[in-house]
């Protein structure tokens, strides 16, 4: 175990979000929070993340650091692709070179080229962005990072070729990651497993695994439990138009 959740409950103003959650992540393993908007999935990984604390229950945690990635990348504008990768680096007192070589590997891991290093955010495409967000987690060598909805905003296309960079950091790096999303194909495609969120009271409607191993899954295989999957009255609230963020 990793990370737990134990009877995590959380309300704003007043107003109760979702309680008794409970979650216990695994040793390398990738659990998918799926849900539609509002149901709390983000809430969650704030209190995960320790940035907020949760009302009502407690969270244990067995990790050295965790990482988060959040669905804006959240780049310093005034510093370069590369001193935005070894933010967290710098942090931790490691000598310029060295942050450097680091920001520079993983940088290279997530397919920015040596150009764009010292490029500022401005000068970067949109999913270029994204990217350096994923590498600047990665920099700071996590054993769990927290996907907060990460690509979202990005392209249909380049959506594709960021999941399976994380599929693959997921399996070189072998960190251990909450991915929160709303999109049930991309839960299919990064996860070991997946929670499902109720946007009426934030209870767990749903949890199950995900057949097959994560990045071995055949587009087919992927299309075909989405198919399934999309037509069980559990899964009714997450494909309600009026619910869609
Ligand atoms: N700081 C806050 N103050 C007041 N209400 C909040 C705050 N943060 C979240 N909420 C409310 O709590 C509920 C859950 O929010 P949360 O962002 O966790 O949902 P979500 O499932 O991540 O939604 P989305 O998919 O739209 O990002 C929502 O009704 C939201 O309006």
């Amino acid at each position: 175990m990793k990370l737990a959740l134990h009877g995590v409950g959380h309300s704003f103003l007043g107003r109760s979000v979702f309680e008794g959650f409970q979650l216990t992540l695994g040793e390398g393993e990738v659990v998918a929070l799926l849900g539609p908007s509002g149901c709390g999935k983000t809430t969650i990984l704030q209190i995960a993340a320790g940035l907020i604390e949760p009302l009502r229950g407690r969270v244990e945690r067995a990790y050295r650091r965790h990482a988060v990635v959040f669905q804006e990348p959240r780049l310093l504008p005034w510093q370069t692709t590369l001193a935005n990768i070894g933010y967290g680096l710098a942090a931790s007192g490691m000598s310029r070179s060295l942050r450097d070589a680091q920001a520079a590997a993983r940088a290279r891991d997530v397919g920015l080229l040596p150009e764009d290093f010292d490029k500022y955010p401005a000068e970067l495409s949109g999913g270029m962005r994204q990217r350096a967000a994923v590498a600047r987690a990665l920099a700071v060598d996590p054993d769990v990072v927290l996907f907060d909805e990460p690509f979202t905003a990005v392209d249909v296309g380049l959506k594709r070729a960021l999941q399976d960079l994380v599929i693959a950091a997921a399996e070189t790096r072998s960190f251990s990651a909450i991915f929160v999303t709303h999109d049930l194909s991309e839960a299919v495609r990064v996860a070991d497993r997946l929670i499902l969120l109720s946007g009426e009271d934030g209870r767990v409607l749903d949890s199950r695994q995900v057949a097959g191993q994560r990045g071995r899954r055949s587009d087919r295989e992927i299309f075909d439990m989405v198919d399934s999957w999309s037509r069980e009255p559990e899964f009714a609230e997450l494909f309600d138009p009026r619910r869609q963020s």
